[in-house]
């Protein structure tokens, strides 16, 4: 140690002589250079190596000097003494950033490296087309040069990796639609887009929380799995099918789903696209980590007729291109080109085009499982199907979190177990039950005894009429029920995963 302080000194030493030197030999406006060239002479002796990022780059703002103030906010705890205090526009969220001239270290696969932030004061106003900020600002990284080799691209890939997911959970999601029709907008782009604010989460979600961590186990998973897709040669997509009477929760599941991802959606009008090739195009004006939705995908699409038309070519599957394919709503008959097919659908979710960009979420939703055409459903085309039904009592318990705040603890056994008992029987939407708390609200017993009322009601009238009756008047429909009764065999929140 003694050692250590005493060619510390001595390398002070050499150092405050040469600087007197600089000072008496050099004129001064050969000192700056003179300097510098010794900083050189000295780095070359160092056993450190560093990168200076400043925040504007010629002009341009640096993306990476951006990057690395998010990725440092996200290292430094609030305990610390003084630190910069921000909160981006569209921002939910503060983040955290180094004061001037801080430092702070970091480990990465093993290596120790140190950031520092400099912030000095510009000179003068060089001729630029747009203003500078007075303050220079920019981080130093400082690597020991044995390890430069050995992280420096792949520390600083993570950093930009690291910043995008911060931003990505800090900045509210958008909604994207294509509601304009085919038509551009000034930057050539087919999407509009607004702040997707839906306060839907999996914890106001009410369904049974086995499938809903089921489900959330499952987008996880897709998340992490960059890995597991690149290995089994799979596009990095997943499919989801949402179905089951109206006011479910399917809308409110895909909200709760971009919100837990942080993806923005896309929701697609397929009656806003006139044919195959601009679908496409859709697809690939859409970014990655998105979640690219079509609603009530039965009523978007004729896709009945398929069948008839099946029927007609003999045996033909449902990938023979001989089949006359279904026009779209607003299309002309026999794919005229103008018309928006089961098939051109069938790529847009599944084809070659399908992975023009990556970790993308596919969701269809629909009313009437039944109707659609077996290709929209057969393995591996949607990954999950999810069954959204009636009220259970587990939703219940949700519901009544939710709405009046009380847990069922806070609630008379008896009226727990009666409200047990007819939920189920009662057959009500948890949308039909968040209307009668949503009334009461103020008055927590009244709501539980309302509601119990009109279970109560509905369970009665339910055991009086068949099943088929109940469907239909559930579903608004006066189309008798399929043979293929899949929903009957599905308990609420049914999770079907296909076999890959
Ligand atoms: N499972 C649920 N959990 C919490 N709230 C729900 C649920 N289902 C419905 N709701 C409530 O009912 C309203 C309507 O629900 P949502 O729009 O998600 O139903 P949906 O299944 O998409 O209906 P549709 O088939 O008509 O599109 C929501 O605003 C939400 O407040
Ligand atoms: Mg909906």
């Amino acid at each position: 140690m003694k050692e250590y302080w005493t060619s510390l000194a001595s390398l002070l030493g050499v150092f405050a002589f040469c600087q007197t030197i600089i000072q008496s030999l050099f004129p001064p406006h050969l000192r700056f250079l003179s300097l510098k060239f010794f900083s050189h002479f000295f780095h070359c002796f160092s056993s450190y190596c560093y990168f200076d990022i400043t925040e504007i780059d010629g002009v341009n703002t640096n993306e990476l000097y951006n990057a690395v103030q998010l990725y440092l906010s996200s290292h430094i705890s609030v305990t610390g003494t003084r630190l910069s205090l921000t909160r981006a526009v569209n921002s939910t969220a503060f983040t955290f950033g180094l004061a001037n001239n801080d430092t702070i270290t970091d480990t990465f696969n093993g290596v120790n490296v140190l950031w520092e932030h400099i912030v000095t004061q510009r000179q003068s106003q060089t001729f630029s087309w747009r203003p500078l900020p007075d303050e220079k600002r920019g981080f130093t990284l400082r690597i020991k040069k044995r390890d430069k080799t050995l992280i420096l691209k792949s520390y600083l890939d993570y950093i930009m990796e690291k910043a995008n997911e911060i931003r990505r959970k800090n900045q509210d999601r958008l909604l994207y639609t294509n509601s304009r029709g085919g038509s551009l907008d000034s930057r050539g782009h087919p999407w509009e887009s607004v702040p997707f604010k839906h306060p839907s989460t999996f914890d106001t979600l009410a369904m049974d929380p086995s499938k809903k961590n089921e489900i959330m186990e499952d987008l996880q998973d897709f998340v992490n799995g960059q890995g597991f897709y690149q290995k089994t040669g799979r596009a990095w997509k997943r499919g989801y099918l949402l179905y089951g009477p109206p006011g479910t929760g399917k809308s409110s599941m895909i909200a709760a789903m971009a919100n837990y991802l942080g993806y923005d959606i896309y929701d697609l009008e397929l009656t806003e696209v006139n044919n195959n090739s601009e679908l496409r195009k859709l697809l690939m004006k859409t970014s990655s980590k998105s979640i690219i939705v079509i609603e009530d995908i039965d009523c978007s699409i004729n896709l009945t007729n398929r069948k008839k038309n099946k029927n007609i070519g003999g045996s033909r599957g449902y990938y023979d291109s001989s089949v006359p394919e279904v026009r779209g709503v607003g299309g002309s008959e026999e794919g005229g080109g103008n018309s928006i097919t089961l098939s051109g659908l069938l790529n847009f979710t599944d084809g070659l085009w399908s992975c023009c960009g990556s970790e993308r979420i596919f969701v269809f939703t629909t009313n009437h499982i039944e109707k659609l055409d077996p290709a929209l459903l057969r393995s591996g085309r949607m990954d999950m199907h999810i069954f959204m039904s009636y009220c259970s009592f587990s939703s219940l318990k949700i519901l009544l979190k939710n709405y009046l705040g009380c847990e069922g603890s806070d609630l008379d056994e008896s009226v727990l177990k009666e409200l047990e008992d007819v939920v189920d029987v009662a057959r009500m939407t948890p949308a039909d039950i968040s209307e009668v708390l949503i009334k009461n609200r103020r008055k927590k017993e009244k709501a539980v005894i309302e509601l119990l009322e009109i279970l109560k009601v509905r369970a009665l009238r339910n055991e009086n009429i068949g099943d088929e009756e109940q469907e239909k008047r559930a579903l608004g429909s006066d189309s008798p029920r399929q043979e293929s009764k899949i929903e009957d065999n599905c308990k609420e929140g049914e999770v079907e995963k296909e076999k890959d």
